[in-house]
C-alpha cells in the first residue's frame, strides 16, 4: 500500500471517546486516556483510529451535537491535548480519523441561536429548515416526518415558525443550500486537515439535502436494512446530497493520503454505489454485516451484497461488525460463551474479506452489551421514546482494561459515565494479555497474519465448495477462510492452518468457528 491508498484495506478501530479511557479521573474518557492506550492498539496491530466527536457541546446526543465543530469539549481536553495524541499516534504508525457531523449542529450553535433571535426570513434562519407550520394559525408541524429519536421531527419556536431536527431537538439539521453551510463544512475540514488528521468518518452522510417542498414521507418500508426506511423516507438520500460529497471530495484531494469514509443507511446497492463514486467518498460502511444475525444466509448476503455494491465503483468494501449505535455482535449473537464463540468466528470472517474493516472498541476483547437498569439510562433515544425504547447505552459501557473490579482501570475515579459490571476481570485487556487462547490474542496474530501474509493479497473474492450450514471463500493471495455455522463439526478443508477460531486438532471444524488457510 501506498500512502496515498493506505485506506484501502486498513484495519480502523473505532474509539468511542467517552468509554475508551479516562485520564483524569472524572469518569468520562478523554483524548489523554487514548494518548495513554495506544501503546495497546500499537500491540493490537490497528492502522488507522476513528475518534467519535470531542468538539464542543451540551452532549444532548453525547457529542453528536456539536456547538463548535473546530474545538475540543474541556471535559475530553483541549487542542494541545488533540495535537499531542495526533503526533504520537503518527509516530507509533497510526493514522487518525475524526468524525465530521454536517447533518445537523447544536441547538447552542451560534448560528442557531443567532436563528432563533433574527426571527423568520433572516439569512439566519435560512442555514437551518425553519417553516411556517400547517392548518390554523400553522399549530401542526410543516409535514409528517417522524425523528429517528421518536416524535415528531419538527419543534416550534416562540414566534410559531417551526424548525426540522431528524435526530433529536437540540440537533437542529443545517440547510445545505446555502451556501454559507457548505462553505462551513469546508473551513472546519481544513481545520482539522491542516492540523494533520489523515481523514473522516462522516455522520449522517446520507442526509444533508431534503427534497423541494419537504413532501410528507410515504409509509415506511421494511427494506431488510435497519434504519433505511425506502424510497418514501424522504429525510434520506436525496439526490442533492452527492453535491456535497462531491465539495467534500475535492477538499481531500488538496490533502494527498486523506480520505472519508461515509455512515450511509441506504439498502439499495446500486444507490448506496452513487456515494462512493470516483468524485465522491473513498468508503461507506457495508451495514448489513452490522445488522446480521448469526445466520448462513443473513451473512452470506450481506457479503454478497456488499460486494455487488462497490463492483462497479472504485472503491473496496468496508466491513463492520459492531459501533455505538447497534447491539454489540458478541450479544446479537446470543451473548454468554456462545455469543464469544461465534464472535471470534465472526472476527476471522470479517478479517479475511477483502477491503478495510471497523473494529469497535472493545471488540477485541469480547466485550457484550450490558443490561442497564432505567435510572442510568443517558441516551435521549430513552427519553424521546416515552421510555418505549432502551436506547443505545448498552453498547457503550467503558472498556475493562485491568483489576477485578470497576472500574476496572478505565478511570482513576470511582464514577465512570455508565456503571460497569463486576465479574469482568476475565473482559480486561490486562488478563488476556497473559491468555494466549484470549479473544486479544486471536485478533493481534489476526491483523498480524492480514498485515504480513501474501495470502491476503488481491480484491477479489471467490466462494468454494463447503458443507451445508457453512461459508467458505478464498482471496486472489491463496487464503481460504471457512465459517461453520451448521450445528454440528465438519470436516478441515485441505490445506496448512493460518489460524483458527477454536480448536481443530483431529482434523475438525467445531461448530460456531471459523479457520483460515493456506494451501
Ligand atoms: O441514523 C443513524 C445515524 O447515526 C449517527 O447520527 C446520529 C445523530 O448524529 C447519532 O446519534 C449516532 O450516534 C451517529 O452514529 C443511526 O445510527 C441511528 O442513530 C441509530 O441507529 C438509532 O436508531
Amino acid at each position: 500500500r501506498t500512502d496515498v491508498d493506505w485506506w484501502r484495506d486498513a484495519v480502523f478501530y473505532q474509539v468511542y471517546i467517552r468509554s475508551f479511557a479516562d485520564g483524569n479521573g472524572d469518569g468520562v474518557g478523554d483524548l489523554a486516556g487514548i494518548r495513554a492506550r495506544l501503546p495497546h492498539l500499537s500491540a493490537l496491530g490497528v492502522d488507522a483510529l476513528w475518534i467519535t466527536p470531542f468538539y464542543p457541546s451540551p452532549m444532548a446526543d453525547h457529542g453528536y451535537d456539536v456547538a463548535d465543530p473546530r474545538d475540543v469539549e474541556p471535559v475530553f481536553g483541549d487542542l494541545a491535548k488533540f495535537d499531542a495524541l495526533l503526533a504520537e499516534a503518527h509516530a507509533l504508525g497510526i493514522r487518525v480519523t475524526v468524525d465530521l457531523v454536517p447533518n445537523h449542529s447544536s441547538h447552542r450553535h451560534e448560528w442557531f441561536e443567532a436563528a432563533l433571535a433574527a426571527g423568520p426570513g433572516s439569512p439566519e434562519r435560512a442555514r437551518y429548515l425553519f417553516r411556517d407550520g400547517r392548518g390554523p394559525d400553522g399549530a401542526e408541524p410543516p409535514n409528517n416526518w417522524p425523528s429517528v429519536f421518536g416524535g415528531p421531527a419538527w419543534t416550534r419556536v416562540p414566534d410559531g415558525q417551526w424548525y426540522l431536527h431528524i435526530f433529536a431537538p437540540e440537533q437542529p439539521d443545517l440547510d445545505f443550500t446555502d451556501p454559507e453551510v457548505l462553505a462551513d463544512l469546508e473551513t472546519t475540514m481544513r481545520f482539522w486537515l491542516d492540523r494533520g488528521v489523515d481523514g473522516f468518518r462522516i455522520d449522517v452522510a446520507h442526509g444533508m439535502a431534503k427534497p423541494e417542498g419537504l413532501p410528507d414521507m410515504l409509509p415506511m418500508e421494511d427494506t431488510g436494512l435497519l434504519d433505511d426506511h425506502g424510497p418514501g423516507d424522504h429525510r434520506f438520500d436525496d439526490d442533492g446530497v452527492h453535491d456535497v460529497h462531491r465539495r467534500v471530495r475535492r477538499v481531500l484531494d488538496e490533502y494527498p493520503g486523506t480520505m472519508a469514509v461515509g455512515e450511509v443507511w441506504v439498502s439499495d446497492d446500486d444507490r448506496l454505489a452513487r456515494y462512493l463514486r470516483p468524485d465522491e467518498l473513498q468508503l461507506a460502511f457495508n451495514f448489513r454485516l452490522l445488522t446480521a444475525d448469526w445466520d448462513v444466509d443473513e451473512l452470506r448476503d450481506a457479503v454478497v451484497h456488499s460486494l455487488a455494491t462497490v463492483a462497479g465503483t472504485p472503491a473496496p468494501a468496508c466491513w463492520v461488525l459492531s459501533n455505538h449505535d447497534r447491539p454489540r455482535h458478541v450479544t446479537r449473537y446470543g451473548g454468554g460463551e456462545v455469543g464469544t464463540r461465534r464472535a471470534r468466528a465472526a472476527a476471522l470472517l470479517q478479517l479475511a474479506l477483502p477491503g478495510a474493516a471497523y473494529l469497535y472498541n472493545g471488540d477485541e476483547l469480547g466485550m457484550p452489551d450490558v443490561d442497564l437498569p432505567d435510572e442510568v439510562l443517558q441516551d435521549p433515544i430513552w427519553e424521546r421514546s416515552g421510555h418505549t425504547e432502551r436506547g443505545r447505552d448498552a453498547c457503550r459501557i467503558p472498556v475493562p482494561w485491568s483489576g477485578t473490579e470497576p472500574p476496572y482501570g478505565f478511570s482513576s475515579g470511582a464514577q465512570t459515565w455508565l456503571p460497569m459490571p463486576a465479574g469482568w476481570e476475565p473482559l480486561t485487556a490486562a488478563a488476556q494479555e497473559e491468555e494466549a487462547g484470549s479473544v486479544l490474542s486471536l485478533y493481534r496474530t489476526a491483523l498480524a497474519l492480514r498485515r504480513t501474509s501474501p495470502a491476503f493479497t488481491g480484491e477479489a473474492l471467490r466462494w468454494v465448495p463447503a458443507p451445508d450450514g457453512c461459508l467458505a471463500f478464498r482471496r486472489p493471495g491463496g487464503l481460504v477462510c471457512l465459517v461453520n455455522l451448521s450445528g454440528a463439526p465438519v470436516p478441515l478443508p485441505e490445506g496448512r492452518v493460518l489460524l483458527a477460531s477454536a480448536d481443530t486438532t483431529g482434523g475438525v471444524v467445531p461448530d460456531d468457528a471459523a479457520v483460515w488457510l493456506h494451501p
